[in-house]
């Protein structure tokens, strides 16, 4: 392939999320998810924004669809909302949850786009999470449930299953942090739902497998980072290696080898009492997918710390320029990572699930979007994984975040990561110049200037 270009057949797409589009949180028999109690809970989110209207894509699913047949993408990435479905989390499903995603279907099926599902993009029903949540075992045997009657219903028109988006995320900022939804502080808590998240995952592939032959594919989402030590002193070092062993190791290491690492289970083990891992779970846990998702966006720089009770690590700038997250622009890091996961991991195709940057967007006097620094980025990105593919790592796809502005969790609407700019009092979808941009590439089947 020529520098910048990639295989026929590459699957270019898009990545939204359920809570961070849709809205209408109390239409079509929705139940409550724990992002609606967390974002409705004074001082959780910028500004006390919420997901209640969002990007009003419930509603406007059509018009959506249409600009993506217009973008030319040719697969689409998206979340069912768990409490559409069952808004008990449990029991009895929703027929008008579940219309509204074949509607959603009928959709992408008349514009020729494949849709690419994740069952679990963070929006627990809040039910569920009133009876314990993902630290509580039980939680995972619902969410198999949950996947298997989503297999039973619509295993015949989705040809890619991601069962969950970065475990890693819901498990630390969630029940660690407290950042995000349900807002804890409890380590062992965190370690539980890290532990129940990937059995859920597990159960989910069972059950898909046992479905019979199904057409389709199943995989799970990993954020996963290079971790680089901010120097070369054995302290650092051993820093970085601590932090990549829960960013990165915690969740590969019992997908693809059965078992957690077990310097971090000596490590966290003398802070926090670590759920039991019996032979049966690991088993669970590792059996095979078809893919794995890879969430990219920066690499780590750390330093050692000795007063951090966690990690004894520091996380620091690295000298790149950074988006408006703060993040490091590393595009080297993703070659980095990719080609790890090939050598020392898995031979399963990858999919970049996610890649993306947040900048300042606004709208200019000509009424056009002109975000340089987001094309710039995207650019360095493919260009980069352009050589990984030519290099022998099978990428088979690669989805941008985002497709539009949205809610981006705590920051609300303060951060936007769309191609498309989100007016939203008005909810009009501006083309950036990052879309035009996009949609050359796509065309060309390769990066463009
Ligand atoms: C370190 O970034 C994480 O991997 C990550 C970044 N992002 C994510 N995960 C989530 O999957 C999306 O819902 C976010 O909107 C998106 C942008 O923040």
């Amino acid at each position: 392939m020529a520098e910048g270009g990639f295989p026929p057949g590459f699957l270019w797409g898009a990545a939204t999320a359920a809570y961070q589009i849709e809205g209408a949180v109390d239409e079509g028999g929705r139940g409550e998810s724990i992002w609606d109690r967390f974002s409705h809970t004074p001082g959780k989110t910028r500004d006390g924004d919420t997901g209640d209207v969002a990007c009003d894509h419930y509603h406007r699913y059509r018009d959506d669809v249409r600009i993506m047949r217009e973008l030319g993408l040719a697969a689409y990435r998206f979340s069912v909302a768990w409490p559409r479905i069952f808004p008990e989390g449990r029991g009895r499903p929703n027929p008008d949850g579940v219309a509204f995603y074949e509607r959603l279907l009928d959709e992408l099926e008349k514009a020729g786009i494949q849709p690419v599902v994740t069952l679990y993009h963070w929006d627990l029903p809040q039910a569920l999470q009133d009876r314990g949540g993902w630290p509580h075992r039980d939680t995972a045997y619902r969410f198999a449930d949950y996947a298997a009657w989503m297999f039973e219903r619509l295993g015949d028109r989705v040809p890619y299953w991601i069962t969950h988006n970065e475990p890693f995320v819901v498990s630390i900022l969630g029940h660690v942090t407290g950042e995000h939804a349900p807002g804890l502080n409890d380590p062992a808590a965190g370690f539980r739902t890290a532990h129940h998240l990937l059995l859920s995952h597990g159960l989910a592939v069972q059950a898909f497998r046992e479905g019979g032959r199904r057409k389709g594919r199943i995989g799970i989402t990993l954020n996963l980072s290079p971790v680089h030590p901010a120097s070369g002193s054995p302290e650092d070092e051993a820093a970085a290696r601590r932090v990549d062993g829960l960013i990165n190791r915690w969740f590969l290491d019992p997908l693809f080898r059965g078992a957690y690492p077990e310097d971090m289970v000596e490590h966290f083990g003398r802070l926090i009492p670590l759920p039991e891992a019996s032979e049966d779970d690991m088993r669970l846990i590792s059996q095979d997918v078809d893919f794995l998702g890879v969430n990219y966006y920066s690499r780590q720089v750390v330093r050692h710390d000795p007063g951090e009770l966690f990690l004894q690590m520091r996380q620091i700038d690295g000298p790149g320029p950074k988006t408006e997250m703060g993040w490091e622009v590393y595009p080297a890091g993703l070659g980095e990572i990719l080609r790890r996961l090939h050598e020392a991991y898995t031979k399963a195709p990858l999919f970049v699930t996610e890649n993306g940057a947040a900048y300042p967007d606004t709208v200019s006097p000509d009424g056009a979007v002109h975000d340089p620094d987001r094309i710039a980025y995207l650019r360095d990105h493919l260009l980069e994984l352009s050589r990984v593919i030519a290099g022998g790592v099978p990428v088979q796809g690669y989805f941008l975040w985002s497709l539009m502005d949205n809610f981006e969790w705590a920051h609300g609407y303060s951060k936007r990561f769309g191609i498309l700019y989100v007016d939203y009092p008005t909810q009009r979808r501006i083309w950036k110049d990052s879309a035009y941009w996009y949609r050359r590439v796509i065309e060309a089947n390769a990066v463009v200037e």
